[in-house]
């Protein structure tokens, strides 16, 4: 035996497994290599089809398998079909062993029955994996279909469908060629689906199509061919987010780079602003930093020049850079008014008139920025009037462009978060009042900056075209109590 190290994957563990009968039988030489290229094109094919909910017809050693579950995000599911239980056998234990083998539910038996039960149950899948008795392919495929157990955009592989070449055999008496032939060509004539050309000895790729026409509106083909979720993508667009090297800026900046857009990362702080880059960066998403003190107008039209002087335009603007100093009203000092004016309302609105000026140019634009929970209700018992009214006069800054750019095809919009756990509100000041706070809130917890995310990428794109001058609350319900 060639000694080598400890298999540490579960992958690994088989791989080690057969390298070992390798030794023994040298044949294996070839499998190894292609079950390990197997097992990469179906890793591929997961990454790049985003699927959640995959189902594989024929199991075997659950290579395949587990190389599939490692490229499901945590929340995804696998279910393999397997006719013979020594291989559920043989192969679970190794899947209990990885982080990934959880989103493995082997069924054992006749995948024909296992299907009826799914079909049963409901189930749908963005990718299904058929790889078992050929003769039953045309079968699985058509249950598959007709029971539209393939989700939207599903994705089916077929193994094997050349079966070495023996479909174009004229001759071929054998039954798996000839079953892989009829297959072939009930697929490429069937008009729910189109196929790709079979890849190594017949890897076949069919891509469930939009349906013929029963109505041609746009609720039905989708507006310009997009569906919902297309259309809350932000591919191609330009975004900056002002206070984006923590908390909510950060995951606003992250938000909308995960949608499409590219994000220039605006803060104070620039190497928190760089951080945050190179945050995105290893996300693959192209941003830069920019460290700028909204509260001066010199900074905030350097801002705007920059993200112009790289990218040409701006189509997002995320006036969220804000400061919250706590005082009674009898002693709060002009001092603290106006450092929280200057930056929360006044540079607010030095940004929104500045990039608002590029988009009115460009006759495009969607303004996002960030209020709060404090413009409407009188958060307590910690006392803020200078960033409750600053907040409030953010709302109607958004009410008053929302309104006058709106036939000019920019939209201003605003969020107002309840209160978010941030390490603003872990000072020592605020610490106590979490518990008070808590009996506040009906949804019995506080925001998370992921809890906004969605928001922020809904007014980015043109889904949200008809909303503007629009103040989107989002605080578990605390307004309401
Ligand atoms: C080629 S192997 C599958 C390899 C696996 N997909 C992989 O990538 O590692 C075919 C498997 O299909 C299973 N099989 C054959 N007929 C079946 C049936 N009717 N129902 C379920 N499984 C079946 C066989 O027991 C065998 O394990």
């Amino acid at each position: 035996m060639t000694s080598s190290p400890v298999p540490d994957t579960p992958v690994e563990v088989i791989v080690d497994l057969l390298t070992k009968a390798q030794d023994i039988a040298s044949y294996c030489d070839n499998m190894i290599s292609d079950l390990f290229l197997a097992g990469q094109t179906l890793k591929m094919l997961i990454h790049m089809s985003q699927a959640k909910r995959v189902l594989e017809i024929g199991m075997f050693t659950g290579y395949g398998a587990l190389s599939m579950a490692e490229a499901l995000p945590e929340d995804g599911c696998l279910v393999a079909c397997e006719l013979e239980p020594y291989l559920k056998e043989f192969a679970q234990p190794i899947f209990d062993k990885s982080p990934h083998g959880k989103k493995i539910n082997v069924k054992t038996g006749n995948a024909m029955e296992t299907l009826k039960e799914l079909a049963t149950a409901g189930e749908q899948f963005d990718m299904v994996f058929i790889d078992a008795d050929k003769n039953n392919y045309i079968n699985y495929y058509k249950f598959i279909m007709d029971n539209n157990m393939l989700r939207l955009r599903g994705v089916i592989c077929i193994d094997n469908s050349l079966f070495k070449a023996r479909v174009y055999l004229n001759e071929t008496t054998d039954s798996n060629g000839l079953a892989l032939r009829e297959f072939n060509q009930f697929v490429s004539n069937d008009p729910r689906v189109e196929q790709v050309i079979p890849l190594r000895d017949g890897l076949t790729l069919i891509r469930r199509v939009p349906p013929c026409k029963i109505t041609d509106d746009e609720v039905f083909r989708g507006v310009t061919g997009r569906f919902i979720l297309d259309r809350m993508r932000l591919d191609g667009k330009v975004a900056y987010v002002t206070g984006a090297g923590q908390g909510i800026g950060r995951a606003f900046a992250h938000a909308l780079g995960e949608a499409g857009a590219k994000v220039a990362v605006v803060d104070l702080d620039g190497a928190k602003a760089e951080t945050v880059v190179e945050e995105l960066f290893l996300k693959g998403i192209n941003a830069i930093s920019i460290t700028a003190d909204i509260s001066k107008s010199d900074d905030v039209q350097r801002m705007i020049d920059a993200i112009v002087s790289k990218w040409g335009v701006i189509h997002i603007g995320c006036n969220n850079a804000g400061i919250n100093m706590n005082s009674a009203s009898e002693d709060t000092s002009l001092e603290e008014w106006d450092k929280t004016f200057n930056v929360n309302l006044r540079g607010t609105f030095m940004c929104c008139q500045a990039a608002g000026r590029v988009m009115l140019k460009q006759g495009y634009g969607k303004i996002i920025n960030t209020a709060s929970m404090a413009s409407l209700i009188v958060p307590h018992p910690q006392k803020q009037l200078s960033y409750n009214t600053s907040k409030a006069g953010v709302v109607k800054l958004t009410q008053t462009l929302g309104t006058e750019w709106a036939d000019r095809g920019v939209r201003v919009n605003c969020i107002s978060p309840g209160i978010v756990d941030t390490p603003l509100i872990h000072s020592e000041s605020l610490r106590p009042l979490v518990q008070r706070w808590l009996s506040d809130i009906p949804a019995g917890r506080l925001a998370q900056v992921t809890d906004l995310q969605a928001a922020v990428v809904y007014l980015a794109s043109d889904a949200s075209d008809y909303m503007t001058g629009h103040n989107l609350v989002i605080e578990g319900g605390q307004s309401l109590w």
